[in-house]
């Protein structure tokens, strides 16, 4: 499948690299207001191809996204150190009222998969000035911190993410919600795998991998500036899930038309993931006090998303 990325910064140019080196895109465009920079990134990528599968890359104006089925919005400013997501609102509504009309113009059939944070907001208003249907407005959500909340989990019982079942629901950001009621290990509740494995969770246990994983973006902008890697990977399992019709389980953030009693506002929920988009959401079996804390992500999201809808044209 051919894949458009605009933005080709940090993110938008690893997750070029990541899809390249992952085979599940076969032609990779990359669109950038510094040509420069796009013309270098997809060179650059394009030397790894001889070690990956066989695939294109390339960069090029709006133009050269005809024909792509996914566009990967990655364009925009990132979180300075100590800056929270939702504070980037402004700057990058800005940027997706001049991109998202040019994606369309050159490749009307496209999904759009939303990196910018921040994120749900930014999935929301890609879905107001894209009018496309919430299924064809992907925004990578929670699919990040899913993948850190297992890493974590795994490290600590010593095993590997691949057989942790764990899932992270609500904002990507400061109010997303770790699924501890629902987390799974070779068959068990995780708390009674842990037992067996001799590896119990402690209440600091949790407390330490909460942390871990809804500040790791901090943590990593500190040490390094940006996060890439991450992002990168999930991006690219989105479009293989995509490109393969697979029917996968991610959780990714869309427009929902309600969310526990909060109308009209983008959040992660787990959704099955297909050629077509997002074809189903499944909502979770929620311990109250996880409800709670979805219901006060929902409310955060509306609330930032109203400050911003006024100024949007
Ligand atoms: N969804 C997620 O889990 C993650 C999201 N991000 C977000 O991804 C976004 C990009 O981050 P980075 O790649 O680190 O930033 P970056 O600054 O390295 O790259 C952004 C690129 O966007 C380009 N750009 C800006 N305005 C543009 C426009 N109007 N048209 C075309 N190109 C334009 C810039 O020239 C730049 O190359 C940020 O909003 C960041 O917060 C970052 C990491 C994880
Ligand atoms: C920057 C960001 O959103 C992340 O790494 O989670």
């Amino acid at each position: 499948m051919k894949v458009g990325i605009v933005g080709a910064g940090a993110v938008g140019a690893t997750a070029g690299f990541a899809m390249v080196m992952s085979g599940s895109a076969s032609e990779v465009v990359l669109v950038d207001m510094n040509e420069k920079l796009a013309a270098a990134q997809a060179q650059d990528i394009a030397h790894a191809v001889p070690f990956a599968r066989a695939a294109q890359v390339r960069h090029g104006g709006y133009a050269a996204l005809a024909g792509a089925g996914v566009v990967v919005l990655a364009a925009g400013v990132a979180q300075r150190p100590g800056e929270t997501r939702l504070q980037l609102l402004e700057r990058n509504a800005a940027v997706f009222g001049a991109i998202i009309p040019a994606v369309l113009a050159a490749a009307p059939e496209a999904i759009l998969l939303v990196a910018t944070n921040p994120l749900d907001v930014m999935t929301q208003i890609a879905t107001r000035i894209s009018g496309l249907p919430p299924s064809r407005v992907i925004g990578s959500g929670t699919i990040l911190d899913t993948a850190r909340f297992r890493a974590l989990l795994a490290d600590r019982l010593g095993v590997t993410a691949k057989s942790v079942h764990a899932h992270v629901v609500g904002e990507h950001g400061d109010s997303e919600v770790l699924l501890w009621s629902g987390a799974t290990v070779a068959c068990l509740p995780v708390d009674r795998g842990a037992e067996r494995l001799k590896r119990p969770l402690t209440a600091e246990d949790r407390a330490a991998i909460d942390e871990g994983v809804r500040r790791a973006a901090y943590r990593i902008i500190d040490g390094k500036g940006h996060t890439a890697f991450g992002i990168a990977g999930g991006l690219s399992r989105i479009v293989a899930a995509i490109a393969g019709d697979e029917r996968a389980v991610l959780t990714c953030s869309i427009l929902n038309d309600e969310v526990l009693g909060v109308p009209d506002v983008a959040l992660s929920l787990p959704r099955v993931i297909g050629a077509g988009g997002v074809l189903e959401t499944v909502m979770p079996d929620l311990s109250e006090e996880e409800a709670a804390a979805l219901k006060r992500s929902a409310e955060i999201l509306k609330e930032a998303v109203t400050s911003v809808e006024k100024s949007l044209p």
